[in-house]
């Protein structure tokens, strides 16, 4: 196998994956714990395995585990995974413990260092956090360790929880500029529908119309996973709108794949890989208000990439000040673009469909800016998370 390293728009086949140069890889809860509850080893030593055959060729790996509820079960005498937040937050904080220690101890067996990275949605919405996670996830590639990422339930609310870490784990991979997501769980495909119902295995899913005639069912084991399917394949959206291609395979089959071998559901990268802050902006940016604008902006400001005038705008939702991130939504309500204001919601109903020279004309040479510059807008290709 040539040892040549693949970035993400080169990387067009599952057989590609292999010699990525930076990959981030989630495991799901469903794949890493046994029928009685508890860590399955044997599951993590093979995925370990598998990381480790890959890091062997120079790929740097990050890994997103779940886990740490369904591995606290145990210990604390539960049989399910309980549903108020207080006991899950309390499984969380022993079994992640446990799940660190097995990580530990499997990596080192390989000469590798793992390293725990917690993160809550907080650190990925806020800006200054969010280039803090950023640096930290470089410094320890840099450092040859394999960061092990989960969400910080064990302080994670009802408000702010990711809810699932397969979103994490897209987010991650855009955060680090990761070559692909490889989505792991105990299902080998996405099937056109659930496989209990007698679905059939997708290979390819190039476009959204591909998943048009695809029915996405619930979690598989009951009181296991969290996200079933729906969760998967907005992970991998969100990743293939940001110019990098996702695998959905089981965990099973990590080493198959990290072998070269084509298999599970590859999701073709679809838009242009953005940089940091678009990607922040299309994905992480919590908004605060909505502008709506009318056919002629939508046309200048979405199509033609222009920057949004106070002209073009018809209506003003929510309440957020100069800075803060805003929704842009044509005459139909959909969506269409995020963008930072450089006006608050205070200052802009005054400014409505007048034009730059009237506002300057009127309320001094300040109010002549556009409302959101181009080069602070993301134009979105998909509904954002
Ligand atoms: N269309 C589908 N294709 C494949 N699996 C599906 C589909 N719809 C539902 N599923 C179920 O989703 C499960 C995986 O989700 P989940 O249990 O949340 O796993 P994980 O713990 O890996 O995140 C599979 O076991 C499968 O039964
Ligand atoms: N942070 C939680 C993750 C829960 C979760 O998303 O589970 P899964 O659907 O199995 O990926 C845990 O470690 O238990």
């Amino acid at each position: 196998m040539s040892t040549r390293q693949l970035r993400g728009s080169t990387i067009t086949s599952a057989a590609d994956l292999a010699q990525a140069r930076r990959l981030v890889i989630k495991v799901g809860s469903s794949s890493l714990t046994t029928l009685q509850g508890g860590i399955s080893v044997e599951a993590l030593e093979q995925l370990v395995h598998a990381c480790q055959s890959l890091r062997a060729r120079g790929t740097e790996v990050v890994l997103v585990s779940s886990g740490a509820i369904a591995a606290g079960l145990y210990p604390l005498g539960l049989e399910t995974r309980p549903q108020d937040l207080a006991a899950q937050q309390a499984a969380a904080a022993v079994g992640q413990g446990l799940l660190l220690a097995h990580y530990t101890r499997t990596f080192a067996e390989h000469g590798a260092t793992v390293a725990q990275v917690l993160l809550t949605v907080e650190d990925l919405i806020r800006r200054s956090t969010y280039t803090n996670a950023l640096r930290a996830l470089e410094k320890l590639l840099a450092l040859g360790t394999v960061p092990v990422v989960n969400e910080n339930d064990a302080v994670a609310t009802a408000e702010i929880r990711f809810g699932d870490n397969d979103r994490l784990a897209a987010l991650t991979a855009n955060l680090i500029h990761a070559d692909a997501l490889i989505l792991l769980s105990d299902v080998d495909a996405l099937y056109d529908g659930p496989p209990s119902e007698g679905g059939k295995p997708v290979a390819r899913i190039s476009s959204p119309a591909d998943l048009e005639g695809v029915t996405l069912g619930p979690r598989g084991r009951a009181g296991v996973g969290t996200g079933g399917m729906v969760t998967k394949v907005e992970a991998a959206q969100i990743v293939t709108a940001n110019g990098t291609p996702a695998l959905l395979t089981s965990a099973a089959n990590a080493q198959a794949l990290f072998d070269g071998e084509e298999v599970g559901t590859f999701f073709e990268a679809r838009g242009r890989r953005r940089g940091a802050r678009s990607a922040w902006l299309a994905h992480l940016a919590h908004t605060k208000g909505r502008l709506l604008i009318d056919e002629g902006a939508v046309k200048a400001v979405v199509h033609g990439r222009r920057s949004l005038l106070p002209a073009g705008i018809t209506e003003i939702e929510g309440a957020f000040e100069t800075g803060d991130v805003v929704e842009i939504a044509g005459p139909g309500g959909t969506v269409q673009a995020r963008g930072v204001a450089a006006f608050s919601s205070t200052e802009l109903p005054q400014m409505l469909g007048r034009s730059t020279a009237e506002l300057a004309a009127r309320l001094g040479p300040d109010y002549e800016r556009p409302v959101i510059h181009t080069d602070d807008m993301v134009r979105l290709e998909m509904r954002s998370v």
